[in-house]
């Protein structure tokens, strides 16, 4: 029979509707507390509650303590997987920092909910039943940490949340899921092709998030440069080109040492050198900006917060950014 941990950290999966109000928030026992009855004698199950947060309050501190504690259980007991319940909001950051942090070959599964563990058509309860069988079957070892939503089994690096309220929310538009499940099984149709992980000790390095707009100016990148980031990830104009009067403020920011790391705003595709007119990516690639290959925003800044526990120096973080 198989272990498995389940870690609860709060989020829709973990809230009841109010029926009078309408309002939803979190419970203070856990609503799928009866998954241990639900599936006795089949698996065995462990779970606690480690945080009780909707995700949105989930910051890179309660990742880091997540990670930890993952590694402490893991050390401790022989578990066959885990799995992690979370806030869909930020589900893709926390699993992602994850999928670079932990240390481990053992299946580590994020999964969520769309609608709360009362309402009508919940989908709690299944994704959770979902989580645990992949968290329990081999195939799913050393892949590094998926998404199980909907039938669906992601990676975390290329998932993204595409809908407000859909429960098909969770989607890989860059390649599409690595397997499915089915009320029985589980299938993985497609193969990792490379995973990379950074043993850090701390998580301390503030990075900030801008999106890129027509007629875009320096303004917001000088103001963040001056609140003492310690690196920007910029969300640029399609394959990778950002407005001319941005410029100066990313040539300002790169000569104090601050790396300014490049992703598209488009949710499909790489930034490429490619065009070489006032603000094109060659231009941007020889004043040093590095080149995010096929991550989003999001992921960039977390990946670019944990590397830069290990160096700033731009010859260093470009290939760690390549794939
Ligand atoms: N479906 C959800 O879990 C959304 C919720 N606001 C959260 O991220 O905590």
């Amino acid at each position: 029979m198989k272990t498995i941990l389940i870690i609860h950290t709060g989020g829709t999966i973990s809230m009841k509707e109010n029926k009078e109000t309408g309002k939803v928030n979190t419970e203070d026992q856990h609503p799928l507390k009866e998954i241990t009855t639900i599936l006795k004698g089949k698996t065995e199950i462990e779970d606690e509650i480690l945080f009780h947060l909707p995700s949105p309050q989930i910051r890179p501190d309660h990742m880091l303590q997540l990670g930890r504690h993952i590694h402490e259980k893991l050390a401790k007991k022989n578990y066959d997987g885990v799995v992690i319940t979370h806030g869909t909001d930020t589900l893709e950051e926390t699993a992602y920092f994850l999928d670079l942090f932990l240390q481990t070959r053992k299946p580590v599964i994020v999964t969520g909910a769309m609608r709360s563990s009362n309402e009508i058509g919940t989908d709690g309860l299944y994704n959770l039943l979902s989580a645990i069988r992949v968290a329990g079957c081999d195939e799913a070892q050393n892949k590094g940490v998926l998404v199980v939503m909907n039938d669906e089994i992601h990676t975390a690096k290329n998932v993204t949340k595409t809908s407000t309220s859909n429960v098909a929310t969770f989607q890989s538009p860059q390649y599409g899921p690595i397997g499915i499940t089915t009320k029985n099984d589980v299938f993985f149709h497609h193969k990792i092709t490379s995973h990379d992980s950074y043993p850090i000790q701390k998580l301390s390095k503030s990075v900030a998030l801008i999106k890129a707009y027509a007629g875009m100016d320096g303004s917001l990148i000088n103001a963040v440069r001056e609140n003492a980031v310690d690196g920007i990830v910029i969300e640029a104009l399609g394959q990778g080109n950002l407005p001319p009067k941005t410029l100066q403020a990313i040539k300002a920011t790169i000569e104090k040492d601050i790396p300014v790391v490049l992703v598209s705003r488009c949710y499909k595709g790489i930034v490429q050198d490619t065009y070489d007119y006032e603000g094109g990516g060659r231009q941007l690639r020889e004043m040093g900006v590095i080149f995010a290959n096929g991550l989003t925003g999001p992921k960039a800044r977390i990946k670019l917060m944990i590397v830069l526990e290990m160096t700033k120096n731009p010859l260093e973080l470009t290939p760690m950014f390549s794939y």
